[in-house]
């Protein structure tokens, strides 16, 4: 017999945005009549932990990306998750004919660091006081008076912007990233980056409060795989992939864009024009981190070794050693991250493919003598169909009006009326200030679930107030419209 279960709120999706909405439900807003539907066996979703040799590794999420009054930091520290200090600024340059001597490439992080950042920040500001159109990042550096020509300036750009946002700067909005520069580094106060290192692994943050929702068992439905979302003025009802059914007021989808934008997953009626185009429009980046354990360690206590390829920007450029005092000493252990197209290359390629272009790589940095890796790890994510890459970019030519698409509920919050809205969506994808990071899926999760509990109570949104407006009146409430950046130099600024 297949399940029928009916509930007020149903929540697709146990990552952080899922489980972050569902403990709000519980806990704030006294809801307890809510189930979970999620695919995979555990709650985490893009928090997901491994190990290689015996040492914990994250193939998602990995960085609490600003500290201060960022609530990751807040959830690392409640749930002690381990973590330490990354220094990116701890860097071993290297170019193709081995140890930069000269100093090249350090010279042109700096340049990039120092003149392109700070006058393009300026620029961006501009442009957005004036209301000119949005550029891509690239014209916006170019404008900054920063032109990549050598193999140095092209690392140094692409370890700064790419190695950030999983993109070239090309396809990317000049304004949307130079100001998530702004608000997930200085934003918080403090614009650190701690590098989480536990063996529970970082979905301790999803699971720790996944475990504070009473009768959390009851409510959860795993390996369930959401094939059909059906929605109308009346409610929602959700398929699985063996005929499980829930029926609800209400529904929470929080899969990527990258899920949206594939069909895994079909919505009836389909989604109107408006929201197609948004979601079409955003970019799912990809982000490769490879870990590789060698027999012995051929490099030096530095944290980063930077690689300028002197053929293609890029390539296999950023490598990072967990075999320092801090994090795993005697590990051999490298990480090495590919994006964009240079990852969805080597995600088709077989295991000893990989290892051969790591190996082509290192033995140019350190010389022909080191030896093989004993292990590998390659995390293959655009062609999971839970996530389909990694995280939201802002594309080039998407707009805010767009952005507001996304996260908007249907039927169409313009219908007449309001009560009609019983489908929501979040995610690391629908925050307009934190894109990308583990603190947009926190916020958007406890807005949307706010969201949704004032309509259950009947207080739906006006067509006037769109879900996004009103979640902007709630973000207020919660900081985010904080505008005194206290971070200095490079990435300080200030908002009229
Ligand atoms: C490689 C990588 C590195 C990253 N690095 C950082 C970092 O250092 N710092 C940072 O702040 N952020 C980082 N991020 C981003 C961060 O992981 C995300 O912003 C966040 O985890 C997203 O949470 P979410 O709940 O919105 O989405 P998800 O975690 O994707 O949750 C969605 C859930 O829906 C489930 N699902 C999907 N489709 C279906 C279906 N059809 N049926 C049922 N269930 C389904 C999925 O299994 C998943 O559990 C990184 C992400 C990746 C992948």
């Amino acid at each position: 017999e297949d399940a029928v279960h009916k509930t007020k709120v149903v929540i697709l999706g146990a990552g952080l945005t899922g489980v972050t909405a569902a403990k709000a439900l519980a806990l704030e807003r006294n809801i307890a009549d809510f189930i979970i539907v999620e695919a995979l066996p555990e709650v985490g979703g893009r928090l997901k932990p491994t190990s290689i040799g015996g040492y914990p590794i994250e193939i998602g999420a990995n960085w609490v990306q600003g500290l201060g009054t960022n609530p990751i930091w807040a959830l690392a520290q409640k749930y002690n998750v381990t973590n330490a200090f990354s220094d990116w600024e701890n860097i071993d340059y290297f170019d193709g004919g081995g140890y930069d001597f000269d100093g090249k490439l350090g010279e042109a992080f700096d340049r990039y660091e120092e003149q392109a950042i700070v006058n393009a920040t300026k620029i961006s500001d501009l442009r957005q006081e004036r209301g000119q159109v949005d550029l891509n990042f690239r014209a916006g550096l170019n404008l900054a008076g920063w032109v990549a020509k050598t193999p140095y300036e092209k690392t140094a750009e692409y370890f700064e912007f790419d190695w950030e946002y999983a993109e070239p700067p090309v396809q990317s909005s000049f304004i949307q990233n130079i100001n998530s520069f702004i608000y997930n580094f200085d934003g918080f106060g403090n614009s650190s980056n701690n590098f989480v290192f536990d063996k529970r692994g970082f979905r301790m943050i999803a699971q720790g409060q996944a475990d504070e929702i009473p009768n959390l068992a009851e409510k959860i439905l795993y390996n369930e795989t959401v094939t059909t979302i059906a929605y109308s003025k009346d409610g929602v009802i959700v398929t699985t992939a063996d005929n499980t059914t829930i029926e609800a007021d209400f529904a929470l989808c929080t899969f990527s864009i990258g899920v949206l934008q594939n069909t895994d997953v079909t919505f009836e009626p389909g989604l109107p024009d408006w929201k197609k185009d948004a979601i079409a429009n955003f970019h799912m980046a990809t982000y490769m981190k490879i870990f590789v354990q060698f027999p012995s360690k051929f490099w030096n206590d530095t944290e980063f070794s930077v690689y300028a390829d002197p053929d293609e920007r890029g390539y296999y450029a950023v490598w990072q050693s967990f075999d320092v005092e801090k994090f795993y000493p005697g590990s051999n252990l490298l990480m090495v991250t590919l994006t964009s197209e240079q990852a969805y290359q080597a995600e088709l390629q077989t295991e000893q493919e990989v290892i051969d272009a790591c190996m082509a790589v290192l033995r140019t940095m350190y010389g022909a003598g080191i030896p093989s890796p004993i292990e590998i790890v390659i995390p293959r994510w655009t062609l999971d169909p839970l996530f389909r890459g990694t995280f939201t970019n802002w594309g080039a030519g998407a707009t805010v009006e767009q952005q507001n698409a996304i996260r908007a509920p249907l039927p169409d919050p313009d219908m007449p009326n309001p009560q009609s809205q019983r489908l929501f969506f979040a995610g690391e994808g629908t925050s307009r200030k934190y894109f990308g990071y583990l603190q947009g899926a926190y916020y958007e999760g406890r807005l949307a679930s706010a969201v949704i509990a004032d309509c259950a109570e009947n207080e739906c949104l006006t067509s006037e107030k769109t879900a996004y407006s009103k979640r902007e009146i709630l973000g207020e409430k919660e900081g985010l419209e904080k505008r005194a950046y206290v971070g200095g130099g490079l990435r300080s600024r200030h908002f009229a």
